[in-house]
């Protein structure tokens, strides 16, 4: 039996599989553009960040009421909960559905209902990060930010995420440092496409206690030394990088690589609806492609946990296994 695992970086949103788009297109009356399963699942191919992105905000068009929301995690935490995850730390991102008229309260409360109950339900402990869009303005990530504030929203963490390059950290520090504030754990995507630049804006700018990807702080060493110095924890994710073109195939992947620098590193699916798995998915195929040994997993797995916001009393649960 392998140790239990924490994923720290998935979308929830991201966890959307073909089946339930079109379950959800049913029962809300949307049309989709698709003639059936296979012909979206052709679709499934993507060049860069944005080929992905383009596909993940047109298919969350299906969800409409907090039940979808509800229901869509529930899905993904009885998934991840089969494969050996025991803790859940997962982003949504408010704009996304709030920007196309649905309620924030609705998807706030679809959400926080399969949070509250996951651990009763699955034996999984959960928490959300709230996930603002990067490429939209920095004003909507203030207004949305205040409006879950003012909801009493209990939310682990404010993140950063979706297209990268061209918008750097530096333009959204002053809603990090309302979320500080507010007593909030800070993570951000940074280093999947972007520069190194940006992971040392994410460290120094926004606070952030946990770099999303990271794979390109390889590109520095200065900053990989800091990493390494200040234990900063790299949400790695394989499978992902792989169909995003981060890296050209799994044994090329530089988690290894990583793991020697002695950067504290977990392996995450990201969106595993879209990536091809979940994180045992993304374990099976680094044992296979990369030679990924138990050691190294199971270094991995305590890493997830250390990396964890958990509370001390939570982590030393899991770390018994
Ligand atoms: N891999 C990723 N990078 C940036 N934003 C995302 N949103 C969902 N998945 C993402
Ligand atoms: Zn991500």
């Amino acid at each position: 039996m392998s140790s239990p695992v924490a994923e720290l970086h998935m979308h929830i949103e991201g966890s959307l599989e073909p089946e339930l788009i079109f379950a959800l297109a049913e029962r809300n009356s949307v049309q989709l553009p698709y003639a059936d399963l296979d012909d979206l699942r052709s679709r499934y191919q993507f060049t860069d960040l944005q080929s992905f992105l383009d596909l993940y905000f047109a298919n969350m068009q299906v969800l409409r009421t907090a039940q979808d929301f509800a229901d869509l995690t529930r899905a993904y935490f009885a998934r991840a909960s089969a494969g050996g995850v025991a803790h859940v730390e997962f982003f949504f991102n408010p704009q996304a559905h709030v920007n196309r008229g649905v309620p924030l309260h609705d998807v706030l409360d679809g959400i926080m209902d399969a949070v509250s109950t996951s651990e009763r339900e699955f034996g999984l402990s959960s928490a959300a990060i709230a996930a603002i869009l990067r490429d939209r303005p920095v004003h909507e990530a203030e207004e949305v930010f205040s409006e879950i504030i003012r909801l009493q929203t209990p939310i682990v963490g404010l993140g950063l995420d979706s297209a990268e390059v061209g918008n750097p950290p530096s333009l959204f520090e002053d809603v990090f440092a309302r979320a500080r504030s507010e007593g909030l754990h800070v993570v951000a995507h940074a280093g999947e496409e972007g520069p190194p630049e940006y992971i040392w804006q994410a460290l120094d700018l926004l606070g952030a206690e946990r770099i999303d990807h990271g794979v390109r702080a390889l590109e520095d060493p200065a900053l990989v030394a800091r990493l390494v110095d200040e234990e900063v924890p790299l949400t790695v994710c394989p499978l992902s990088n792989v169909r995003l073109c981060v890296v050209d195939s799994l044994s090329e992947h530089p988690l290894r690589t990583m793991l020697e620098a002695g950067l504290l590193v977990t392996v995450n699916s990201d969106d595993p609806a879209y990536f091809g798995g979940y994180v045992d998915d993304n374990f099976a195929q680094l044992r296979d492609q990369l030679g990924l040994t138990d050691a190294e997993r199971d270094t991995l797995a305590r890493n997830s946990i250390k990396a964890s916001f958990a509370s001390d009393a939570r982590k030393a649960q899991l770390l018994r296994g």
